[in-house]
């Protein structure tokens, strides 16, 4: 196991702290005006994604400082102990494997000592499996239709993953397809699916690593009886139900038998697991060639993680900039913008990958950190957001570094949206940089000495860019691991384990005894005086 180091012991924290005492005012504009290779120095290739880290607050030095910080803290010895599938998960003893779903070598890993290579590759040929039969029409529905509708019922790693992938990837939506995705216990959201929905036409997946998860249960348990309802046939299930999970006799019990029933072992973890069979609604979606694309350019992004130098290693550069904004400039969130509309779930799907895996305030050793982990993840679509909270981003008082993603080719034939979508990117990350000057102002028309102020821009503020050539299944496969392995960069350095979730038990624990309380149809003064005045403000709104 790599050792487990608090990194505000290591040299490179105290040099990093130092250097930000006597250089974070520098000044991005001057560090442009004198290295007239700066954009070449710190951006970097990574097949059809380009990633440019020029317009931070940073410089050869920082760089250095920050690489010198992954050194200490053994990132190189962490990456190869999950890619190999040491049990980092310490507190649930679990190896983290992702990356082995994205794996198209033979090569063996251990995992108890039973070599887990081919149960992926298993689970992947039934996925194939599953998709020829599907588009073909080999796979009738009980009245004999072919299916059409994909419907997940999932929540957490189970739903946002493939509905944000599904969502990114809509020109690649096979023909007579539809895919659709019930999350919420509210029943709204499984409403408004079942009206679009015939249910003869319908594959339902129960995704739920663990089969016991509430909403899901309770959604799956509803469309199953609205079903049976209409089919009158237990049989008629088998035809329609298919389940992801570890839990088999759950699902079993469910009503979903064996052969209907894909895996996902408990070394992957949920919010991480859209590439093995918690992805099949993307398989069945956009066609399990343009699936494999997607597996294939995480892949890739996997190799470049493990094998490029950490300064020109994109995840890694990405975790450490991200590092030196939080810890050292003391920024409370992160925004992340991506310019395009199929994107609109990006931010969804990275709040739980980066907030579930890094909110956590133990370190390894089990102590407290004495130093801030993950921050707040926010944003939208651009260029929707520029209408919205950009100003805050521009003349706020709050410190917001930003990721803008922005994928080049478009899919549709509008070119003159497209170039006005990508230039309002650049355009931001430039105002970000270059602010305005009082000077500047000045040449303004109608800015006079009371109102010249307010149109002065600070500038200096930093951000990413993140060009992608286009948004297909391979580049977002690299786009997406590359932000999970920023999460694991940043988790490494902060000395947590990333891969558990206990911070959401507590609610689900606390929320069956006010249904108990609820069900009982009285509240006896057993919670503190706000729960209980609202629960019984809801009995009496509910019996009124
Ligand atoms: O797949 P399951 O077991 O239903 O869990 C769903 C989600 O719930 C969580 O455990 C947290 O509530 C997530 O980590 C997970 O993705």
């Amino acid at each position: 196991m790599f050792p487990k180091i608090n990194p505000t012991q290591t040299k490179a924290w105290r040099k990093l702290k130092a250097y930000y005492l006597t250089h974070h005012s520098m000044n991005m504009n001057e560090l442009f005006d004198n290295d007239v290779n700066r954009f070449d120095k710190f951006s970097i290739e990574f097949e059809e994604i380009l990633f440019d880290y020029s317009k931070n607050i940073a410089n050869d030095k920082t760089i250095e400082l920050l690489v010198d910080l992954a050194n200490e803290c053994q990132l190189s010895a962490a990456i190869q102990a999950m890619f190999t599938g040491e049990k980092i998960n310490e507190t649930e003893d679990r190896a983290v494997l992702h990356t082995a779903l994205k794996s198209f070598s033979d090569e063996e890993i251990l995992v108890d000592d039973e070599n887990i290579t081919p149960l992926v590759q298993v689970e992947r040929r039934r996925i194939e499996k599953l998709c020829n039969e599907i588009h073909s029409g080999k796979w009738k529905g009980y009245t004999g239709k072919n299916i059409k509708y994909i419907v997940n019922i999932g929540v957490g790693g189970s739903d946002l993953g493939p509905a944000m992938v599904n969502e990114a990837l809509k020109p690649y939506w096979l023909d007579g397809i539809k895919s659709y995705f019930i999350s919420n216990v509210d029943s709204a959201n499984l409403l408004e699916v079942v009206s679009e929905i015939n249910f003869d036409e319908t594959l339902f997946i129960i995704a739920s690593k663990t089969f016991t998860t509430q909403e899901t249960f309770t959604n799956a348990n509803t469309i199953k009886e609205m079903f049976l309802e209409e089919c009158r046939n237990e049989d008629f299930i088998q035809k329609h139900f298919i389940a992801i999970t570890g839990n088999k006799q759950a699902a079993n019990d469910f009503g979903i038998l064996n052969g209907n029933i894909y895996k996902i072992w408990d070394w992957v973890c949920g919010r991480f697991s859209l590439w093995g069979s918690m992805g099949i609604s993307i398989a069945l979606t956009i066609g399990y060639d343009n699936y494999e694309q997607l597996l294939k350019g995480a892949n890739s992004a996997d190799q470049h993680f493990v094998n490029e130098d950490f300064n020109k290693n994109i995840p890694v550069i990405m975790g450490l900039l991200s590092i030196w904004y939080i810890n050292f400039f003391n920024a409370q969130s992160e925004a992340v913008l991506p310019y395009s509309h199929h994107l609109s779930k990006f931010k969804a799907y990275l709040q739980q990958a980066a907030m579930e895996s890094n909110g956590k305030n133990i370190d390894r050793n089990g102590f407290p950190v004495n130093y801030k982990t993950g921050v707040a993840i926010w944003g939208e679509v651009g260029t929707n957001g520029q209408h919205s909270y950009h100003q805050l981003l521009h003349q706020g008082t709050q410190f917001i570094p930003c990721d803008l993603i922005i994928p080049i080719g478009t899919h549709s034939t509008l070119d003159d949206h497209q170039n006005k979508l990508i230039c309002n990117a650049i355009a931001q990350t430039e105002a970000l940089l270059k602010g305005r000057t009082v000077k500047e102002v000045d040449g303004l028309a109608n800015t006079t000495a009371e109102n010249e102020n307010y149109k002065v821009f600070d500038g200096n503020r930093p951000s990413n860019t993140i060009l992608l050539k286009k948004l297909n299944p391979y580049n977002l496969g690299s786009l997406l691991a590359f932000y999970e392995h920023k999460i694991f960069v940043q988790g490494v350095i902060w000395n947590i384990f990333s891969f558990d979730q206990w911070g959401v038990e507590l609610g689900k624990e606390l929320s069956k005894s006010k249904l108990d309380s609820i069900n009982k149809g009285g509240i006896s003064g057993e919670f503190d005086s706000s729960t209980n005045g609202l629960l019984n403000r809801l009995l009496k709104l509910q019996v009124n």
